[in-house]
């Protein structure tokens, strides 16, 4: 930390070519021999209002506060302003942001809350401090290079159980110490897993959510509940601890929602299944070991888990979101894989499969969720720190109409999500399979199309800045870019929308009439 302290007169002499200094939130930099190497051009540090003058306000309109803590810029500051305090901070690790509605109710000071306890507060400030000081950093970087979540962060993660939080409650976290024990694996709840999906969203990279092995949180659930006690004690611990990486393949280039139409098929011979077909669009696939696959079997359609051999190939797709989620085309080719790998009954697949779903589609809304908040809290922001006009974008009527509409709709998705998460706290599995599938469904379509109108709001806020993947906009632009995959991945909104009436229709009292 530079020690030294100037005056602002000291500071106004040196606004000069060779010789310039600025003052940035009470702190005084030089940037005499930078400004030929300043992204932004060297003739806009010599501006009247700049050279050796307070350019916080114009700085903070042009860049993130993040530009000043890159070690390489950070060095440039050579002291303090006199009797000036610094007051524009990073939150630390672990801080819950002060912006209006960037944080849900439950996290707000003053608010109650009939669904979250002490305990869970614990572990969301134990969770958001780990996600900030591990694993953010990493996903921001794997966002940006494309690389996959490396091992030592994996490493890090099955420590402190994430991997295996990230499946939810259940029998495979006992004996785990969670989040360094701030929570009990028996009083380990959905509110909890909640906090886990909502802290990973965080970070404006919507690729490396799914890289941060959301293969597991729905391939390895079939090996979970329908595989053989063999097959779980060999296959669950090793992905739980982050050694060996789990994909579902369910989807094909020939089908998709309409799972029923696919063709990828397994020929019995002796104790042996013979597969062969192709996969599409599979999550974690370019590095998975294992694939929990769909398969067309003689007696209908079946789950098998199969491991990766020579008779396994997988090709990276390029999506639009970045390749650190390892999205990918995969190629049985005969593969051999023992019929004790089968998940479920043979023939019954779909019900493996559609149980699955629910878990999933409540998780990519916790996720989404965060993400439109995170959103929001950028919006607010920028709002009120753009000054267009010598007045901050928040003195515009249509914009603070957009702020409006954009927490009204994370708010509503919010209250519905916990609504629906204290239902699975106090339903069995089989109960929420058959009651929850049509909220599930119907919260889904309406997060995503929530996302979708907030990705274009919030884009119309921040202009051209949200258009570039780097700077300003950053965080908008990627959601703007990544929202659609919500409404996709798991099931179609439109889908999901009628999915949850036709699911309400069949409850409908026959003696039902107006
Ligand atoms: C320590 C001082 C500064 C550093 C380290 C710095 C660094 C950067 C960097 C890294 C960028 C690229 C965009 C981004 O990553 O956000 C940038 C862009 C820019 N900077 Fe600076 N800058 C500094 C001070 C200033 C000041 C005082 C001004 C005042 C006018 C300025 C004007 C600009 C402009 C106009 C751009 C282009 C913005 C855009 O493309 O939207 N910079 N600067």
């Amino acid at each position: 930390m530079a020690a030294k302290e100037y005056t602002a007169e000291e500071v106004a002499k040196h606004n000069k070519e060779g010789d310039l200094w600025v003052i940035m939130d009470g702190k005084v930099y030089n940037l005499s021999r930078f400004v030929d190497l300043h992204p932004g051009g060297s003739n806009v540090l010599f501006a009247e209002s700049i050279a050796g003058k307070d350019a916080t306000q114009a700085f903070f309109g042009l860049h993130r506060l993040e530009v000043l803590q890159r070690p390489q810029y950070a060095r440039l500051q050579i002291g303090t302003i006199r009797d000036e305090e610094s007051v524009i901070k990073a939150p630390a690790p672990g801080e819950l942001s002060r912006v209006p509605y960037a944080e849900p109710t439950w996290l707000v000071s003053g608010f109650k809350s009939p669904y979250y306890t002490e305990g869970h507060r614990k572990f969301q400030t134990a969770t958001r401090t780990f996600f900030m000081v591990v694993v953010g950093p990493e996903m921001i970087k794997c966002e940006e290079n494309g690389q996959r979540i490396s091992q030592e962060v994996v490493d890090k993660m099955s420590e402190v159980n994430v991997i295996a939080m990230r499946l939810g409650p259940g029998k495979h976290l006992q004996g785990r110490t969670l989040m360094n024990g701030t929570v009990k694996p028996e009083e380990f709840d959905y509110f909890h897993e909640a906090i886990v999906h909502a802290e990973l969203a965080r970070f404006g990279s919507r690729g490396a959510i799914e890289g941060l092995l959301a293969g597991a949180v729905i391939g390895l659930p079939p090996v979970l509940n329908y595989g053989s006690p063999e097959l779980q004690a060999r296959i669950v611990p090793e992905v739980l601890s982050g050694k060996k990486y789990v994909a579902l393949a369910i989807s094909e280039a020939f089908a998709g929602s309409d799972v029923s139409g696919i063709q990828t098929t397994a020929v019995r011979d002796g104790d042996f299944w013979v597969v062969t077909g192709t996969k599409k669009w599979i999550t974690n696939g370019t590095f998975a070991d294992y694939f929990t696959t769909g398969c067309k079997t003689e007696t209908g359609f079946t789950v098998i888990l199969i491991e990766r051999d020579d008779n396994v190939s997988t090709k990276a797709i390029k999506t639009s979101y970045s390749s650190v989620a390892g999205t990918a085309y995969v190629t049985f080719d005969k593969v051999r894989v023992p019929v004790g790998n089968t998940l479920g009954e043979i023939g019954n697949g779909m019900s493996v499969i559609l149980s699955n779903f629910n878990h999933e589609r409540w998780m990519g809304m916790c996720a989404g969720l965060s993400a439109q908040r995170v959103v929001v809290e950028e919006c607010m922001k920028w709002a009120s720190q753009r000054i267009v006009f010598g007045k901050p974008l928040t003195s515009q009527a249509v914009i603070r109409a957009k702020l409006a509409a954009m927490i009204s709709r994370v708010e509503a998705g919010q209250n519905w999500l916990e609504n629906i998460t204290f239902q699975m706290n106090n339903m069995s599995y089989a109960e929420t399979s058959s009651k929850l599938a049509g909220p599930i469904a119907l919260l889904k379509q309406f997060v995503t199309r929530s996302g979708e109108q907030t990705a274009k709001d919030s884009t119309q806020i921040f202009g051209g800045r949200a258009l570039t993947v780097t700077g300003m906009g950053k965080v908008i632009e990627n959601f703007h870019r990544t929202s659609a995959f919500d409404a996709i991945l798991a099931g179609a909104e439109d889908v999901m929308a009628d999915l949850g009436v036709r699911q309400a229709m069949k409850k409908m009292p026959s003696t039902a009439r107006l």
